[in-house]
């Protein structure tokens, strides 16, 4: 059976990350690119030299070089810089554009039958973006935002009530940013409403947590961004894109209509499969829901229009 080929563009903390959990998860051979030279190279030899003592069998290489990414399966583009404290992701934008326009240029005509991952901030503008420069179909372009949300929100909802993170489920919709849509309405512990669970103040806290948890990160880190739970984030998207799980995740995903919102990256509940963003879920909201997905939605078009 032929392996997946994954391309990992920047290999700072988290393309690192991705190369290494994807490696572990064993979901194909990787390629780790980068500007600067040494790193992805030196990275990547080190991540080989850990496979025999956890005993996988991905082949991952390093280089400067794009003719070495020619036909991926799935490329996840972490390229550019990270914010530092006191900056929002939007700060990011100027100088990420640039690198993914150029980024784009050399991956798009060496894959183009590859599904993209846009991470590099602020994500879901970055995804119209590598959309308008790939030429790809919306469909074969997803950007991180959702699953990483979630997560936070998942953690944060378990340690407050001291159960296991296996149990709860928990949704955010819209842009990963400030404004970003978490949905109490829809989170659980184990099919039980957290709000038969937890007051309204609790509740609020834990959803403001979920909104500040990257800049919490940075507020530690001092130099940069979080790493861990976004490579993480990133693997159960790529793996439901090459095993062709179907996974339904929230992820940043061109909307043509749905929830009101058009020609748009956003995060939405979507179907994750081997071609991309197979569907688009709509799942019901309420009035005050509906309108917070479209101040985030507002607030992603904002900023595009700076472009
Ligand atoms: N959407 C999301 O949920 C998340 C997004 N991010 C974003 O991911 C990006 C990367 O973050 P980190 O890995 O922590 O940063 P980092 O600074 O550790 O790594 C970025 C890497 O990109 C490389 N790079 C810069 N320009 C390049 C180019 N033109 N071609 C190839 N490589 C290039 C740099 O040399 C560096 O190695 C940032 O924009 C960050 O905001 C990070 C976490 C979550
Ligand atoms: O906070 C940042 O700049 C990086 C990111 O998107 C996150 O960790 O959610």
């Amino acid at each position: 059976m032929k392996r997946a080929k994954i391309t990992v563009v920047g290999s700072g903390n988290v393309g690192a990350t991705v190369a290494q959990y994807a490696s572990m998860r064993e979901l194909g051979d990787i390629v780790i690119t980068d500007i600067v030279e040494g790193i992805p190279q030196g990275k990547a030899l080190d991540m080989m030299e850990s496979s025999p003592v956890f005993g996988f069998d991905s082949n991952i290489v390093g280089t400067n070089e794009y003719d070495a990414t020619a036909d991926s399966d799935v490329i996840v583009i972490t390229a550019g810089i990270a914010r530092k404290p006191g900056m929002s992701r939007d700060d990011l934008m100027d100088t990420n554009v640039k690198v993914i326009r150029s980024v784009m240029k050399e991956i798009a005509p060496r894959s183009p039958n590859a599904k993209l991952v846009l991470v590099t901030n602020p994500s879901d503008v970055m995804a119209q973006v590598a959309f308008r420069e790939s030429g790809f179909a919306p469909e074969r372009i997803v950007g991180l935002g959702g699953v990483l949300d979630s997560a936070r929100f998942r953690t944060f909802i378990a340690m407050e009530l001291g159960v296991s993170v296996k149990d709860v489920t928990a949704f955010v919709l819209g842009g990963h940013g400030d404004d970003m849509v978490p949905l109490p309405r829809y989170s659980y512990v184990s099919g039980i409403p957290i709000e038969t669970l937890l007051d309204q103040a609790t509740i609020d806290k834990l959803v403001m947590r979920a909104r500040q948890g990257g800049a919490e990160i940075v507020n530690f880190l001092k130099t940069g961004s979080a790493y861990y739970a976004p490579g993480a984030s990133i693997v159960q998207m790529v793996e439901s894109i090459l095993k062709d799980q179907k996974r339904i995740l929230p992820c940043s995903a061109y909307v043509t209509g749905q929830y009101g919102v058009t020609d748009l990256f956003l995060g939405v509940p979507v179907m994750l499969g081997k071609d991309g963003v197979e569907k688009i879920v709509e799942i019901e909201l309420t009035t005050a829901e509906r309108s917070a997905l479209h101040k985030s939605a507002d607030g992603v078009r904002s900023v595009l229009a700076k472009l």
